[in-house]
């Protein structure tokens, strides 16, 4: 197998920091550049905490990196307003591209997943690349077809940006694909305190905790006549996210088009 040469958006972020782990470990990665918020022209070994045998440069722009480095794949875990960006600067120069980054709206996918098509070219945005967290989410599917009255509750560190969060996003998204809309709860209930009953998304209620400690877990609950189903599932540190953004890594070289979901991947 050639090597993969990837440029990583994010190297000081808490995804960044083990994705260049994971790069140095996998003998077919090889990391070409990154892609900071700052620390324009020193090298990946220089940043805090980064594998002392990174020997890649460091850009703040994404467009000045993709005119100056050859590579094969843009992974990027940053934000979501600079995610969008750099997913759309990718594409445009034709670059495969992993995106950990949360928080595309609808509107955003197809509006990408135009552009991929269009630039002819392979994209996978990931909401989650925990493999035990694709796991429940597709059980959460085909428990809905049995359960359809769905609660969903995630829960994540209080640094994260974007609320609810992209697997919660998917997971209402998976179960509506078998789930007609439903109106849940009593007809005549009325929140006494805005926001008590949480988000909605096609009659599934979303509620998104954010404390200091967690890391990122979710909760699918149905309810049936005398009986709950809980599905869930705990991602206890970033690690557990490190087999799919390989998995991902090495899956976008062959596709064409625009892929959201692991689950789609996956054998
Ligand atoms: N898909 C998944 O499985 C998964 C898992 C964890 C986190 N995430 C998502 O990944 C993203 C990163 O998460 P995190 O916990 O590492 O966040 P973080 O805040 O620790 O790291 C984000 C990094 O992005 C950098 N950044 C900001 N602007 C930038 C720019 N213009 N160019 C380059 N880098 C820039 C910041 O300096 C920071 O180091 C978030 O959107 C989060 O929701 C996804
Ligand atoms: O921001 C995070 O940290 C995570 N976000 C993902 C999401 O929004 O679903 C899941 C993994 C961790």
């Amino acid at each position: 197998m050639n090597n993969i040469r990837i440029i990583l958006a994010g190297p000081r972020g808490k995804m960044g920091q083990e994705a260049l782990k994971m790069i140095e470990d996998t003998s077919h990665f090889e990391l070409v550049a990154a892609v900071d918020s700052k620390n324009d022209g020193l090298q990946v070994k220089d940043l805090l905490g980064a594998p002392q045998s990174l020997e890649a440069p460091v850009y703040d722009d994404m467009e000045n990196c993709l005119a100056s480095i050859e590579a094969d794949v843009v992974v990027d875990l940053t934000r979501p307003d600079i995610g969008k960006k750099h997913l759309e600067l990718a594409l445009n120069k034709g670059l495969r591209t992993v995106i950990g980054t949360t928080g595309f709206s609808n509107e955003d996918l197809e509006r990408l997943k135009a552009l991929a098509e269009e630039k002819q070219t392979g994209a996978i945005i990931a909401p989650n690349f925990a493999i035990g967290a694709i796991l429940m989410m597709k059980f959460s599917q085909m428990a809905a077809k049995y359960l359809p009255d769905i609660e969903i509750i995630e829960k994540h560190h209080d640094q994260k940006l974007d609320a609810p969060s992209g697997t919660a996003l998917k997971t209402a998204q998976l179960i509506t694909e078998v789930r007609e809309e439903k109106k849940q709860g009593h007809p005549d209930e009325k929140e006494d305190l805005k926001g008590a009953r949480g988000a909605e998304l096609e009659g599934i209620r979303i509620h998104s905790v954010r404390l200091p400690g967690l890391v990122a877990h979710q909760e699918v609950i149905f309810g049936g006549e005398g009986q709950v189903l809980t599905i869930r599932h705990d991602s206890m540190n970033r690690t557990s996210f490190m087999p799919g953004v390989r998995l991902a890594v090495e899956s976008v070289m062959n596709i064409e088009g625009l892929v959201y979901g692991l689950e789609n991947i996956m054998e």
